[in-house]
């Protein structure tokens, strides 16, 4: 069985090509903010996104022939976890979807390749709007506001059961933090297999991000939105694209924010502390979900990398629980995964409605 897998994320598009269980190619494309500020919305770098997939896989000499596609997304109603056909209301959903994120066109692009080839499926698994708050959980201080959460579901999970694995026990019967530090940052708590509490990543809630704002003093953004200063578009950038590291510093990059602060640059280490500092409340917030009891706290994502994010993040929160170190994502794998099991039987294919 050959698996083609498509996940563009805020701040590159990943591609992996898989054979059965073996992958047989996986690239990373980082996009620089200049390259993607010149496209007003996501959905405009389709094209552009969509190219660089077909390019990768002739740059890499593998045939342009598969048996599904699976792309990494999308934003759309809350649903519970799985592998999902693409279908009609799912391209619906996602061209008219109130959130943007660049993982709508991970199901958009996966859905056009396969059109390309007959007998070719296109999937997505575990999209970024699984639900499976507590009802205590969603409550928040205005009825007219519900929380929702918007979070790297495939991501965690898969870090959350490659530690029960490492363990030899069952990420069922585990209680876990999971700290997902991309280009958004999602903290969840995971209690014998769900995820009961997780911020809402991508809409102004959390710690800030590389792009995203984070939880914001509420009365301010009234005033700002009323101001007249800014369109809703915008504003709403203002919130989950052009915000965090990137507003204060002008790069998403954090090696190269690091550097900076190497070389004197003290508003930037101010930054990215600050970053870092909220990034611990979060944790320290989630822990009491689980009344302190916690098997462990498991950080993955881009930012993982950085010794210098994940040392002081450490000194803040190791008293917590032990601390596990995943950098990057284990979700090309999970994407492919989730995909073989789907065809071969041993998952269910589930209708999105
Ligand atoms: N080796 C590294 N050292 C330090 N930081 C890194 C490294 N690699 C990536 N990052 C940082 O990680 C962030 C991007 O993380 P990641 O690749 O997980 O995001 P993404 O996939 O684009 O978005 P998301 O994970 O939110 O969907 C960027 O801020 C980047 O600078
Ligand atoms: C679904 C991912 C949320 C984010 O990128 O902030």
């Amino acid at each position: 069985m050959k698996i083609l897998v498509i996940n563009p994320g805020s701040t590159s598009t990943k591609i992996a090509v898989y054979e059965n269980d073996t992958p047989r190619l996986v690239r990373n494309i980082r996009h620089t903010v200049d390259e993607l500020s010149s496209f007003s919305h996501i959905i405009d770098q389709f094209e552009f996104r969509k190219n660089l997939v077909l390019k990768e896989l002739e740059a890499d000499n593998i045939p342009f022939e598969f048996d599904a596609i699976v792309g990494r997304g999308g934003l759309l109603k809350p649903i519970p976890g799985g592998v999902y056909e693409v279908n009609d209301a799912m391209l619906d959903d996602i061209l008219h979807a109130m959130r943007t994120h660049a993982c709508n066109l991970g199901c958009l692009i996966a859905s056009e390749l396969a059109t390309l080839l007959p007998g070719c499926r296109a999937f997505i698994a575990d999209p970024g709007v699984v639900d499976e708050l507590d009802e205590i959980a969603r409550i928040t201080g205005s009825p007219l506001m519900p929380r929702i959460t918007i979070w790297h579901a495939l991501n965690q999970r898969a870090i959350a059961r490659r530690y029960a694995a490492a363990q030899h026990v069952r990420y069922e019967d585990l209680d876990l933090i999971v700290c997902h530090l991309g280009g958004g940052i999602s903290v969840g708590v995971h209690h014998h297999g769900k995820a009961v509490d997780v911020n809402n990543a991508l809409d102004g809630e959390g710690p800030f991000s590389p792009e995203r704002a984070g939880t914001l003093p509420a009365g301010q953004l009234i005033d700002l939105c009323c101001s007249g200063r800014y369109t809703k578009d915008e504003l709403k950038k203002r919130i989950s694209g052009r915000a965090g590291l990137t507003a204060h510093l002008g790069t998403t990059d954090v090696p190269a924010i690091v550097r900076r602060i190497e070389e004197g640059d003290r508003h930037a280490g101010l930054v990215l502390d600050a970053m870092i500092y909220q990034i611990a409340k979060s944790i320290g917030a989630a822990s009491v979900v689980l009344y302190g009891k916690i098997d462990a706290i498991l950080l993955t994502g881009g930012m993982a990398h950085s010794d210098y994010i994940i040392s002081r993040l450490k000194e803040r929160i190791s008293f917590l629980a032990p601390v596990h170190v995943y950098p990057g994502e284990d979700e090309m794998e999970a994407l492919a995964l989730n995909v073989l099991g789907a065809l071969r039987g041993e998952l269910p294919i589930q209708v999105y409605k």
